[in-house]
């Protein structure tokens, strides 16, 4: 009897898209929502199985083999730092990595910030961006509205995601550097990429195919 393939799907803003893309692949399950109490949903008869996730929490279940495949933000991979293989770039959810700080408070040259504190979603990310730079910070952790440690005083900088930019325009910062750039990627346990080789080999040629086909559709439009 063939295997269930488990794939793990992040809450958020990943959910509705990485759901889409499978199902045009085949891999689809009733029930499969976003704010489903039942966590785990099986699709007998394709053999998959959906497990839902919290974003920050995905890299784990995939590194201990209790998802075989995911899909993440390389941003969320970067941070994490997991034993996971990245199998593709699937293109959406781009963001960037960036470091603002209050209009008021610019200044000219990014080591003028050393020994400032830093509001972060990203402390890993974070300390090796400054490690780099050769400048020491003081890196504060926060879950979330990360835009309001300059605002209260918590933090003098920031360093956080954006996406349009709405977010620290109303909050009065002002981009000073970029990080890097991140999309969703496909990743997978190293074992089960191994014991599960051939579905999971056809699964990427096949949302390559998909990604390229929307690609060449987008061109043409
Ligand atoms: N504007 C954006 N803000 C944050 N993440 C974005 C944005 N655009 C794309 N992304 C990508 O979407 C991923 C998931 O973001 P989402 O906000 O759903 O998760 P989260 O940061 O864990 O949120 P929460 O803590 O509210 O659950 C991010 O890791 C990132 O790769
Ligand atoms: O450039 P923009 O398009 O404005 O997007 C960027 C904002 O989105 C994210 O927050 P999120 O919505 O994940 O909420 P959070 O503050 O709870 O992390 C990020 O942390 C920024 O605050």
């Amino acid at each position: 009897m063939e295997e269930y393939i488990t794939i793990a799907l992040p809450k958020g803003k990943l959910f509705k898209r990485s759901l889409d893309l499978l199902g045009k692949v085949g891999y689809s399950a009733e029930g499969v929502s976003e704010n489903s109490r039942k966590l785990v949903i099986a699709n007998e008869e394709t053999k998959v199985r959906f497990i839902i996730t919290k974003t920050v929490d995905l890299p784990t279940y995939v590194e201990y083999g209790a998802a075989d495949i995911g899909i993440i933000g390389k941003d969320v991979l970067l941070e994490e730092q997991k034993d996971v293989y990245e199998l593709l770039d699937l293109g959406f959810g781009k963001c960037r990595l960036m470091m603002a700080v209050p209009e008021a408070k610019k200044r000219s040259e990014l080591k003028d910030y050393a020994h400032l504190r830093v509001a972060t979603k990203y402390p890993r990310c974070a300390r090796d961006y400054f490690d780099k730079l050769g400048i020491q910070m003081e890196i504060v952790k926060l879950n979330g509205s990360i835009e309001l440690g300059p605002l209260i005083g918590l933090s003098e900088l920031i360093v956080d995601i954006v996406e349009t930019g709405t977010t620290i325009k109303e909050n009065k910062l002002m981009e000073v550097d970029s990080i890097f750039t991140s999309t969703a990627r496909l990743i997978a346990n190293p074992v089960s990429f191994k014991l599960k080789f051939e579905r999971l080999h056809k699964l990427v040629v096949d949302l390559r195919a998909v990604l390229a086909a929307e690609k060449g559709d987008k061109k043409a439009k």
